[in-house]
């Protein structure tokens, strides 16, 4: 259990690694934090344990691995952000046993991805892949073999989530007719139509792409059979998570010539930094385009991410708000005038807010606003009460059982 009074802003302590946006920083200045430490590659898990006791707040993307262990050497963490969209590089079971809210930016780089996958698609469609790789080698390949118009062709699309949508209405502006497989009943936008089962989009398709989350159940959701079932000549483009794909099952499908040429951005194993070696079954296959993790990797999506995550922590560090949170229980609050404000996370077991509720009449501190949510297991409770109450309600309810963590706001 961890107990806290508001700090200081100049004192609070900011982590961001893996090259987090300038635009996140310029954030954190403007509303007087001061003290951040950038990194532009992800730190290993003994690294962050040497040094993540010192910060009140860590922001990276998908390289860095927030493990149990991390968290519990996190001694005066408040807050994680992934400036990316993906959140499964961070225990996020972990994070709420110690109070820790984890945010991310939902939407912010999905049209850079969907840009990107459609650029990709026109490319494999004329076999620009293998026709570069034959120039670099001094050859000549000019032949209209296997090329084709993406016009009329069959997009099917994995996932049709914020990624999967965009890049359907864009692929139907180039003619082409868009099939997508989702686990969830979604609209169809343009004239997209659903297909029941995954088989029956892998055997409809001329390009298949991938736009799901990394899950249990996703993972190698594409292995040799899903191949087969693809039609001969068909392409795969994944910019959604390594371990969706059987890359040596992939590499054995192109060797064989059934599945014609790849698109690939995302990998089950990715380099930590930009100087360690890349090491793929797909290296060296022509008609593959090999690409690393930079589907979401434009200066406006990283600007637009630094910004959306950057006033996510700050807000829960100024106000408490926890919306958009993906593991926690969501409060959007008001900011508090003429009060103290005081959090209260703990476990969601009969009795516990009684409890708190008692510290205060036995204190005979009056709460001007009460905020409360709760999931199966954590409860999130801000109580807004005078200024000069907050310290002694601080000091009772630490001892309330089932208390995660307290923290007060002045
Ligand atoms: N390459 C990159 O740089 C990059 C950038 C952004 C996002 N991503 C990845 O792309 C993924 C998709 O992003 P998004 O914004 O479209 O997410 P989203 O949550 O909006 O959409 C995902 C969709 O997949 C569906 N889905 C989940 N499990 C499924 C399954 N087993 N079978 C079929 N459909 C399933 C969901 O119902 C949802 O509609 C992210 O989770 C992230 O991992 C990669
Ligand atoms: O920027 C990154 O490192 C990750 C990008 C992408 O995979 C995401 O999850 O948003």
């Amino acid at each position: 259990m961890s107990q806290e009074y508001s700090l200081a802003k100049e004192k609070i302590k900011i982590l961001l690694l893996e090259g987090v946006h300038e635009s996140a920083v310029e954030c954190f200045y403007q509303q007087g934090y001061t003290e951040i430490v950038q990194h532009s590659s992800a730190m290993s898990e003994e690294e962050l344990i040497a040094c993540v006791h010192e910060y009140h707040f860590i922001g990276i993307r998908s390289r860095t691995q927030l493990t149990e262990q991390v968290f519990a050497h996190a001694k005066k963490l408040i807050a994680v952000g992934c400036f990316c969209i993906g959140t499964n590089q961070v225990d996020t079971v972990a994070a709420r046993t110690y109070g820790v809210p984890v945010f991310n930016a939902p939407f912010s780089n999905t049209r850079s991805v969907a840009e990107l996958v459609l650029a990709e698609m026109i490319m494999l469609l004329r076999k620009v892949p293998e026709k570069n790789m034959a120039c670099h080698r001094g050859e000549w390949l000019k032949t209209a073999q296997g090329a084709h118009e993406a016009r009329g062709k069959t997009l099917g699309i994995v996932g049709y989530g914020h990624i999967g949508t965009q890049l359907g209405i864009l692929a139907e502006l180039l003619g082409m007719q868009v099939v997508f497989y989702d686990i969830e009943t979604k609209l169809s936008l343009g004239n997209a139509r659903s297909m029941k089962t995954l088989d029956s989009l892998l055997a409809h398709s001329d390009v298949v792409s991938l736009h799901v989350p990394e899950t249990p159940q996703t993972q190698l959701m594409i292995g040799p059979e899903q191949l087969a079932q693809m039609k001969p000549g068909s392409l795969l483009i994944n910019a959604s998570r390594g371990t969706v794909v059987d890359l040596d099952a992939l590499a054995a499908s192109l060797k064989a010539g059934h599945v014609a040429g790849a698109a690939i951005d995302v990998f089950p194993v990715e380099p930590k930094s930009n100087t360690d070696e890349f090491i793929s079954p797909l290296r060296g296959i022509d008609q593959v385009i090999l690409t690393p993790h930079v589907g979401g990797s434009t200066q406006e999506a990283q600007e637009n991410i630094g910004v959306e995550v950057a006033q996510k922590l700050i807000k829960y560090s100024d106000n408490g708000s926890t919306l958009s949170a993906v593991n926690f229980p969501e409060v959007a609050l008001p900011t508090q005038h003429d009060s103290s404000r005081l959090l209260h996370i703990h476990l969601n077991k009969p009795g516990v807010l009684n409890q708190i509720n008692q510290v205060f009449a036995a204190l005979n501190v009056n709460i001007t606003s009460q905020y409360l949510q709760t999931d199966s297991e954590l409860g999130y409770v801000v109580m807004d009460v005078e200024h000069g109450k907050a310290k002694a309600v601080l000091n009772e309810l630490k001892n309330v059982p089932g208390t995660i963590r307290c923290r007060v706001l002045h």
